[in-house]
Order: C-alpha cells, then structure tokens, then sequence
C-alpha cells in the first residue's frame, strides 16, 4: 500500500482499465469527498460474510411419508435440532449466525433482513454478492429469485430518488453446467473461455453485457435467463437446477453536475446473484445416466467452494485453491476479496435430510468466519487521476520537509519514514507519468 489507512482519502491507484471507449484509471480504495459521503466507512475495511439460515416448511413428499421436523429456531439466530435420537446425542444441537428464519418466514423478510444492505452497497461503489446454498429441493432457487426480485426493485427505487447522478445498468448472466460456462444471454449454447485478467482478475471472454434501458427489459433479460437455464427432474425435485448460475448487475454512476467535465469520476461496482445447484446423494435423487452425470460436477464443484471456504475460514495463510473448479474461479473477488457478501445458507427441516442439514451448517459456520474487504470503486478520467495524484505529491512533500527539519539527531525510525515517504512519492511520480 503507498499510502496508509490513516489519511482515509486514498490510497493505491491500482490499476488502468479501458472502458467505453477511453483510457481510464481505477483507484483502488479511494475514497473522495463524493463516494464517502455516499458510501460511507467501508473502504478497504476487513468484514465478516454475512451468513443466514432459512429453514423451508416439511414438503408434500416429506409429510407423504410421515417424515418430521428436527430443527428449531429458538431466536432470531440461534437454530437448535431437537432430536434425541441417541446416536446423535455427541453433535453439536445449537447453531449460531446473523441471522435464521423459521418456515413461517416470508422471503420479503429473508431479503431485508439478510441481503438488502448488502445488495444496496452496489449503487455506492461498493461489489456485492449474495448466494444460496444448501442440498438439493431445500429452496434456493426459490429463495433467490425473490430475493433478486426485491433487491432490483430496491436499486430501481433508489436511482429514482437519486437524480442527481447519473446511473448506467448493465445486466449479464452465465451458467456452469457440468464445469463448462455458458452465456444465458446467448442463444449459442458453446462453452465460453475463462481468462486471467491481470487488473480485473478471472473474467468470462465473449461474455454478452447488455446495458438496461428499463424495468420491463430487465424483466425480458431474466426470462431468456430463466428459459435457458438447465433444469432436470430429480426425486427430490421436479425441478432441480443443474447448474449453477450467476446473474450480475454493474452499476456505474456519477453526479450529474460533473457530466463532460475532464475531472469527472464514476462510481463503478458489481452486484451477484449467485444461485448455486444443491448437493445431492445419488441415492436419494435416484440419478442415473445425465443427472447423474450433471450430478457428479455440480457435487465435485460444490466440495472445492466448501474447500476453499474452510481454507478461508482459518485465515490466508496457505494456498487457497481457487483454480480447481470454474465456479471457485469467477467468485474469488465475492469469496474473501473485494466484496460484501452475503450467503443464505437453505435447509429442509426432515429428518431424512439430518445428515445433509448438518453439513449445510458446517459450510455456513466456516463462511461466517471469513472476512472480505470491499472497497469503494472509483473510475477517473486520466486528468482527474492526474490532478489527484498531484495532490497527494505534495502533501508528500511537505510531510518530508517537515520530517527533515525535525530529523537533527534523528532516529533510525526517523529515517526509515523518510525512506518510506521517499518510495511512495517515487511511485506517484511514476504514476503521473505512466498515465
Ligand atoms: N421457504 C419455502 N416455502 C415454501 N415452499 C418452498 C420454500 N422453499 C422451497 N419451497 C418449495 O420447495 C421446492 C424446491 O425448492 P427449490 O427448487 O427452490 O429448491 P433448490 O434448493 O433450488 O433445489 P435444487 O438444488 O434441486 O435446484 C419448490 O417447489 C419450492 O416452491
């Protein structure tokens, strides 16, 4: 970092990156006068995922065969399982997280109370992601195609009270299926390549993103979506997703006032959808042949996220093996980098499901002990970078004509900070000059 947390104003500039049509500069974690206002204390700052549990009412097919309820929540984070079944007495009976919800939760409420001020962060500069997670027919597709409906519905109303800024929405959407992405948007079903992008990291090449002329084309966008995705018949679900599927929402914006200016500065950020396929054992879905096979991936898929959550979960140290599924790959930002992320971890209450119920929340417990440190995305014309750069250049060097004239009989600490000081003008000078 060239410059420490203490000033709050800035700190890297990472990075250039072009973006419609001209060459532009990406603070990392700036934070100017106009975004922190907005967005508020959030830059570079370590926070924890957000986890919640949502426990689904027992099914036709579970009550059909007598099966009960184990689960319990006893407060608005606390879920117990109330079995006695006596090999059962040395697992653990009480669960903790931000948040649970019983099945007499609506899903309005799972999304105010456990997405909504995640999601928001995207309309201040700030990437967001929000998945569900859970084995399969436990109610993620249902949980998640509300909690996008009212997370949309919150931006649009949120821009609409915001007219003085100026909001671009682009809107695109894959699919992994069986470990090959594919583009929702596109009526070309081909397999789409994953690059590594050296600013912006593991990004979909070829990838379609429409930008949003309203609310009913965003609603057209999430039919072709939902027609294209892959669903199959399982015995637990009459339809089950057999991919997983990520729908995302860029949202750039800048204050109308500044429109044309050569100092003007966007606000750029990314908000995921991330419904992913359940966990299933072939023995209770009754796979054979394709849904066994879709069933293989999606499970294989499914142990390298909770791999790389568990590996998260215990700090950084070490390789975190990100690279080993598609999946883990595109959401490396939203698994620890530059995100807020929220997870909806889902859960049928049967006792026929103990087993799997158990390592949903063995998952979960590991993602609230990851932490993520989202920053605030701040694009810049070259002529505002420069000008900001500049600043920063001689705040720089009137600290270090303070420091010398102050540094007779000086420490070493003394002269390391001039070291310091010295590298960090370096570096913007050759900042300025490179952009
Ligand atoms: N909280 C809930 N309240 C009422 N019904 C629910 C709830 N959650 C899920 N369901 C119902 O349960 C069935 C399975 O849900 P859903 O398809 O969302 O599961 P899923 O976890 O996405 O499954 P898969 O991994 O197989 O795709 C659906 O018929 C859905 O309407």
């Amino acid at each position: 970092m060239l410059l420490g947390k203490t000033t709050k104003k800035m700190s890297v500039v990472s990075s250039t990156v072009r973006g419609r049509g001209e060459r532009r500069s990406v603070l990392g974690s700036w934070v100017g006068e106009e975004s922190a206002s907005m967005a508020g204390d959030v830059a570079g700052e370590s926070e924890k995922i957000h986890v919640a549990i949502r426990l689904r009412p027992l099914n036709d097919k579970e009550k059909a065969k007598n099966d009960v309820s184990d689960w319990e929540c006893i407060s608005s984070n606390t879920l117990i399982f109330k079995s006695s079944m006596p090999d059962r007495s040395m697992l653990p009976a009480a669960f903790t997280f931000d948040r649970v919800f019983g099945p007499d939760s609506g899903t309005k409420q799972v999304y105010e109370e456990a997405a909504k001020e995640v999601a928001l962060s995207v309309v201040t500069g700030v990437n967001a992601s929000i998945f569900a997670y859970g084995q399969t027919s436990s109610g993620k597709t249902y949980t998640m195609s509300g909690v996008t409906k009212y997370a949309l519905a919150d931006i649009f109303d949120y821009i609409y009270k915001n007219q003085e800024r100026e909001f671009v929405l682009k809107f695109s959407a894959i699919e992994i299926y069986n470990e090959a992405v594919r583009d929702l948007l596109s009526s070309d079903p081909s397999p789409l390549r994953l690059l590594d992008d050296p600013e912006r990291g593991t990004v979909v090449d070829k990838l379609i993103e429409e930008p949003i002329e309203d609310w009913n084309h965003l609603q057209e966008l999430f039919s072709i979506c939902e027609a294209q995705r892959h669903i199959g018949e399982t015995a637990l679900n009459e339809f089950s997703s057999r991919s997983h599927q990520i729908l995302r929402l860029t949202v750039e914006s800048c204050a109308r006032d500044n429109l044309g200016a050569e100092n003007l500065s966007t606000l750029t950020a990314s908000l995921n959808f991330i419904d992913l396929a359940g966990s299933e054992r072939a023995s209770q879905t009754w796979s054979t042949g394709t849904r066994l096979k879709e069933g293989s991936h999606i499970n294989r898929s499914l142990l390298t996220l909770g791999t790389v959550i568990r590996k998260l979960s215990k700090g950084r140290n070490g390789h975190i093996p990100y690279r080993e599924s598609k999946l883990t790959r595109i959401l490396q930002n939203s698994l620890g980098g530059n995100a807020k992320t929220a997870i909806i971890c889902t859960m049928s209450p049967a006792r026929c499901h103990a087993e799997q119920s158990r390592n949903t929340l063995g998952f979960a417990s590991c993602a609230k002990e990851v932490s993520t440190s989202a920053q605030v995305n701040v694009v810049m014309t070259d002529k505002a970078l420069v000008k900001q750069l500049q600043r920063e250049i001689s705040r720089l060097e009137g600290q270090l004509e303070r420091q010398a004239k102050s540094s007779f009989g000086g420490t070493v600490s003394k002269t390391n900070d001039t070291a310091a000081l010295l590298r960090e003008k370096d570096l913007l000078i050759e900042q300025v000059y490179y952009s």
